[in-house]
């Protein structure tokens, strides 16, 4: 008998209201404790230390040096293993995705002339290298290739390389190098975990260095990513998936309900509230559970109770919209669903989600693989300061400033004067008369 975790909101105190907001990645304790020695590995042995974590870890037997890379014979049989469904699945999502991220890249530069013949702005430059991490344990991501791949190609990042474990036949995910190719990366290595973060900011004989790593991954991933934070920048925080359905009155509780069980179907270690401020939509969801489990496969079945009978998961009930929207700001989910026939009128009052995504036709699997906007998100509470995974992210941004001499006696006197009061000598002396003497030449 499962005992779905269902907490009235108006009965919690202050401890019970805060173990609401916990996420598996709140202790990583254990793994960074345990991911220390794999990174050291990988940094000292290279190569033989991801053919060995590929063989205990991912029980690739017959992974091998030579092998670590993909090839384009790989690549091509791979085309000949996905389904022409899948295929035709794959360049449609992408298309949607390209789309999106072409419309979001700035342009490569912009100049505004801030005084008289002054210029300042921004110019836009692809960063030179990046890692893009695509999971591959609780399941196959293509839809994380096209995600992670599409805007580093959109914003024209001249060494992209994809890492993700090995299966146990040595293989990488067809689907995955299918939907690397149709987005335009070439270079996939066969590595997962922490190995892949370490493999990815040291570089061995085969993976060749990148500055930054991006992509979700299980905590061994994340915990990884931040012991190396000051050797390859880890981009935005993207662990086990989370969700908040979000669900007024105007909808049934059985949709509430399939919906909840989305992003509560990833794993043991992923998060998923049902929030509403509805009792009959509360209950209605509890009664549909049992329904929806009898349509799912068992393993998916085994994972989404543990997060909905456990304590990252179940339904929230709350005493009014109000105090609804309070919590999903105060939760900052990675995906946020408003199951309402009217979400603008929720849509102002929220403030911190990495993805909103607005009424009953609008489910979170939607984004998740095909809709167009990024469904690499920021999790565990990272929402409260960042967006999803973007063309920026892969772009490097510089200031320009351009001052003409008819600009520049009226700056550079104001500058001398802040330079004098800060103490800088060489900088007052630099917009001063020793600098007249140069330009009147
Ligand atoms: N936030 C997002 O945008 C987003 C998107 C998709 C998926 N996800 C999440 O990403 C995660 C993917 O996790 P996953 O497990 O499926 O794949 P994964 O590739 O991240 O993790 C599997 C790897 O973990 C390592 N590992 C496993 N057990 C280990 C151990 N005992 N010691 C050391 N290393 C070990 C292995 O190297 C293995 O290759 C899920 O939690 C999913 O919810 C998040
Ligand atoms: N929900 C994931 C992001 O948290 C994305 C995804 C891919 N496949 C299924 N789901
Ligand atoms: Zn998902």
């Amino acid at each position: 008998m499962v005992q779905v975790n269902f907490q009235v909101l108006a009965e919690l105190d202050a401890a019970g209201r805060a173990a609401l907001l916990r996420r598996s990645e709140t202790d990583l304790s254990m793994f960074l404790e345990k991911v220390g020695p794999i990174l050291e590995a990988v940094r000292t042995e290279g190569d033989a230390a991801l053919v060995r974590f590929g063989r205990e870890l991912d029980r690739a037997e017959g992974l091998t040096r030579e092998g670590l890379k993909v090839t384009e014979a790989e690549f091509d049989e791979a085309f000949g293993l996905v389904e022409p469904e899948i295929v035709e699945a794959i360049r449609f999502a992408i298309g949607n995705i390209r789309t999106f991220h072409e419309e979001q890249a700035p342009e490569p530069m912009w100049l505004k002339e801030l005084r008289p013949g002054a210029f300042a702005g921004d110019r836009f430059t692809p960063i030179r290298s990046v890692a893009l991490y695509v999971p591959r344990g609780k399941g196959s991501f293509p839809s994380v290739t096209m995600m992670t791949s599409v805007p580093a190609v959109v914003a024209k990042v001249p060494q992209i390389a994809i890492f993700t474990p090995p299966a146990p036949d040595g293989r990488v995910d067809a689907a995955t190098l299918v939907a690397a190719r149709l987005a335009g990366v070439e270079t996939v290595y066969k590595v997962g975990g922490a190995q892949a973060v370490a493999a990815a900011a040291y570089g061995t004989e085969t993976v060749v260095p990148a500055l930054k790593i991006v992509g979700p991954g299980s905590p061994w991933v994340v915990a990884a990513k931040r012991l190396l934070a000051g050797v390859i920048d880890p981009g935005l925080p993207a662990g086990p998936s989370e969700s908040i359905i979000l669900a007024d009155e105007t909808v049934h509780g059985g949709l509430a309900a399939l919906d909840l069980l989305i992003e509560a179907e990833h794993g043991p270690d992923s998060s998923a509230w049902l929030v509403t401020h509805s009792r009959q939509v509360a209950e209605e969801a509890l009664a549909a559970l049992p329904g929806h489990w009898a349509a799912m496969t068992p393993q998916r079945v085994e994972f989404s109770q543990a997060v909905l009978c456990g304590r990252a998961g179940g339904i929230v009930l709350t005493a009014s919209a109000e105090e609804s929207h309070a919590f999903v700001n105060d939760y900052a989910p990675e995906h946020l669903q408003i199951l309402s026939e009217k979400p603008f009128e929720h849509l102002g009052r929220i403030t911190e989600a990495a993805e909103v995504l607005m009424g009953p036709h609008t489910p979170i699997t939607i984004a998740n693989f095909c809709l167009g906007p990024n469904a690499v998100l920021p999790t565990s509470r990272g929402a409260r300061t960042w967006g999803p995974l973007s063309v920026h992210d892969f772009l490097r941004r510089s200031s320009v400033g351009y001052v003409t001499a008819p600009a520049y006696p009226e700056l550079a006197e104001v500058a001398k004067r802040l330079a004098e009061y800060e103490g800088f000598s060489s900088h007052a002396n630099a917009v001063g008369p020793m600098r007249d003497a140069y330009l009147k030449r």
